[in-house]
């Protein structure tokens, strides 16, 4: 009899990136479809964390690739859904998805910001979407400045998929580095958490609710089930496990 793989539920960043792809191919969907569902799932966390009678001011940090993609879907979402977003987001690619992304927002009528230091000030919690598992460190400006500021900020940060600065394999970056300091009070895992995750010790919810059993299956993973019509389900906090 051949010996069964053992399934694991963690997500390397080359395995992250190499599914992303397998999705987009065999998997038949489109970069949108993804992003969209991933996006959903982030607002909806946001919701489950932070409803928006008490922390309706939502600052969302967008960086230059997917992860900021998601960010900006889960901006349209957190509106829909009663919050005030605003959005910073310093760099802004010419791609075709991100200027539709960027059409919508304003339709809404959602702010976008180049004054940072402010925003963070006003806003009553942050929506980290700066980078994801294709982040290599170190990090580079302007977001040093920003994970600087987020490092200082009281203010409560619901993470995308990994803290931004942190290493997507290893973790936390050293004392003594950028974003040493950096702690979100919640963090979305996308797909499958990834390595990082393992020193978050957080609320952590799990979304993209894309993969069929199959597809996890096949790439070893083990993955919990969603609940009824939710886009995220919560993990154990990393203590529960032990
Ligand atoms: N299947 C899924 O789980 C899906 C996840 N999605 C999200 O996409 C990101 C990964 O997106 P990707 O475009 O590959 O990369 P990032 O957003 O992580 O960032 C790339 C971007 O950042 C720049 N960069 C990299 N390192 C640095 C640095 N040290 N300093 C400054 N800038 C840096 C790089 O040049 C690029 O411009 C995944 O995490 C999910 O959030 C998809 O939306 C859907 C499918
Ligand atoms: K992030």
């Amino acid at each position: 009899m051949a010996a069964s793989r053992v399934r694991q539920m963690y997500l390397t960043a080359k395995n992250a990136a190499a599914l992303d792809a397998e999705l987009m191919s065999s998997g038949g969907f489109s970069l949108d479809q993804l992003m969209e569902l991933a996006g959903l799932s982030c607002a909806q966390a946001v919701y489950k964390s932070y409803p928006p009678e008490s922390k309706r001011r939502v600052l969302v940090i967008a960086g230059p690739g997917n992860n900021g993609g998601d960010g900006l879907v889960a901006a349209r979402h957190l509106k829909l859904f009663g919050y005030s977003p605003t959005v910073y987001y310093p760099k802004r690619p010419n791609r075709d998805i991100y200027n539709r992304l960027y059409a919508q927002l304003t339709n809404l009528k959602i702010s976008f910001t180049d004054d940072i230091d402010t925003a963070i000030t006003e806003a009553d919690q942050i929506l980290d979407a700066i980078f994801g598992f294709s982040f290599t460190p170190p990090i580079r400006d302007p977001f040093v400045h920003v994970i600087g500021l987020l490092e200082s900020s009281k203010k409560p940060v619901v993470s995308i998929d990994i803290p931004s600065s942190w290493d997507v394999d290893s973790g936390p970056p050293n004392t003594g580095e950028i974003g040493a300091g950096f702690v979100p009070n919640v963090l979305v895992s996308l797909t499958a958490p990834k390595p990082a995750a393992r020193f978050f010790k957080g609320r952590h919810f799990l979304g993209g609710r894309f993969v069929s059993k199959e597809l996890a299956e096949k790439q070893g993973l083990s993955l919990p089930e969603y609940p009824g019509v939710d886009q995220v389900v919560e993990l154990p906090a990393e203590n529960e496990k032990l």
